[in-house]
C-alpha cells in the first residue's frame, strides 16, 4: 500500500524504528533489486546507526541478473553485506540465518568463550511500501502471520516470530519512505508499483519506462509487442508517445473514432513490466544514473 509521508510522519516512522533498534540484533534491509537505490531512503545508514545490517536484493527473480551482480558487488564495495533474494519463491531466503551470523560472529564467538549458549538472532526487516517485507517474514516463518507494519501512530505490543532455531524476527517490520523529489525516482518507484500510479500520471511512467526499455532491453519489446526496427534510442517523450501508440494499437487499446487510449495502452506495458513478462529487467545501474 501506498502511503503519502509528511514530515511529521517520518519523524514517528523514525522514532518507531528506532524504539525497536534496541531489540534486535541485526537489520535486514530490504531493497527492490530493479531499483536499489530509489527505493532505499537515503537516510538508512543514520537510522540503522552501527547495528549491523544486511542489505537484501529482494525480487531478484524479476531483475536483470548482470545487474544485480553489479549492485552487489556495488554494496560490498561499500563495506556493506549484500545478498539477493526471491521472497515470493523462496530463493536464497534459507541462507538468511547464516549470513546474520556471520554479520555477528564475534559477538557470537566471545559468548561461547564464556561458556553461553547462543540465543537465537533477533532481526528487524525495514524497507519502503510495497518492497516485499510481509513476504519475506512469511517466508522465513514459514507459514502465514498476520504481518501488520506499523503505520504511524499506531502503537502495538510487539511480537516475535520464530525462523528455525537460530532467527526471531519482529512481526512489525520498520517502514521505511522513499524519497521522490526527483521525477526519476518517481517514475522508477511508479514502474515497480512502490507508489502508486495516481500520484504520477500511468501514461508519463509508461513513455519513461519505454525510454529505458528501448536503450537496454529492446529485443523484449520486438518479442512481445511485434516493434520491428527499433532505434538505438528514444530522442524525446514525443518518440516515446509514438512508441506507446504503436503498442496500444497492437494491443487494441482503441478508442472510439480509432484512436488509441493511451492509458490502457500505458496499463497493459506496465502490467507485463511489473509481472515479468516483459523478462528481467533492471532500471537503474550502480555505475551512471543515465535515464536522468
Ligand atoms: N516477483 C516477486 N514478487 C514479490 C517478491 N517479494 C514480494 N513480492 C510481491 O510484492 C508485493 C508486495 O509484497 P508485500 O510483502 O506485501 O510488501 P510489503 O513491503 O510488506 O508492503 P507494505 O505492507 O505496503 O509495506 C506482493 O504482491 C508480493 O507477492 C519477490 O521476491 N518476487
Amino acid at each position: 500500500m501506498t502511503i503519502q509521508w509528511f514530515p511529521g510522519h517520518m519523524t514517528r516512522a523514525r522514532r518507531q524504528i528506532e524504539e525497536k533498534l534496541k531489540l534486535i540484533d541485526v537489520v535486514f534491509e530490504l531493497l527492490d533489486a530493479r531499483i536499489p537505490s530509489s527505493s532505499r531512503n537515503p537516510m538508512v545508514d543514520e537510522i540503522t546507526g552501527s547495528k549491523p545490517r544486511l542489505v537484501l536484493l529482494n525480487k531478484a527473480d524479476l531483475a536483470d541478473p548482470d545487474r544485480t551482480a553489479e549492485w552487489s558487488r556495488y554494496f560490498r564495495d561499500k563495506g556493506l553485506a549484500v545478498h539477493s533474494i526471491d521472497a515470493n519463491a523462496g530463493t536464497g531466503v534459507k541462507e538468511l540465518a547464516g549470513k546474520a551470523k556471520e554479520l555477528l560472529k564475534e559477538k557470537i564467538d566471545r559468548q561461547i568463550a564464556k561458556g553461553m549458549k547462543p540465543r537465537p538472532i533477533r532481526a528487524l526487516i525495514v524497507g519502503i511500501p510495497n518492497v516485499g517485507k510481509s513476504t519475506l517474514i512469511n517466508r522465513l516463518a514459514g507459514r502465514n502471520v498476520a504481518v501488520t507494519g506499523d503505520r504511524p501512530g499506531v502503537t502495538k505490543g510487539q511480537q516475535w516470530i520464530r525462523s528455525g532455531g537460530e532467527l526471531e524476527l519482529l512481526d512489525t517490520p520498520g517502514i521505511l519512505w522513499p524519497k521522490f523529489d526527483d521525477p526519476v525516482v518517481g517514475f522508477r518507484l511508479a514502474a515497480t508499483g512502490a507508489i502508486k500510479e495516481d500520484v504520477l500520471h500511468i501514461d508519463e511512467v509508461a513513455c519513461f519506462m519505454l525510454k529505458v526499455l528501448v536503450e537496454e532491453y529492446g529485443a523484449a519489446l520486438t518479442e512481445r509487442y511485434g516493434l520491428e526496427e527499433l532505434p538505438a534510442e528514444l530522442p524525446d517523450m514525443q518518440a516515446a508517445v509514438e512508441m506507446l501508440e504503436s503498442i496500444g494499437r497492437r494491443r487494441g487499446c482503441i478508442v472510439g473514432g480509432g484512436h488509441v487510449d493511451y492509458e490502457k495502452a500505458a496499463g497493459v506495458l506496465l502490467r507485463d513490466l511489473r509481472s515479468g513478462k516483459l523478462g528481467r529487467i533492471t532500471f537503474e545501474g550502480p555505475a551512471a544514473e543515465k535515464y536522468k
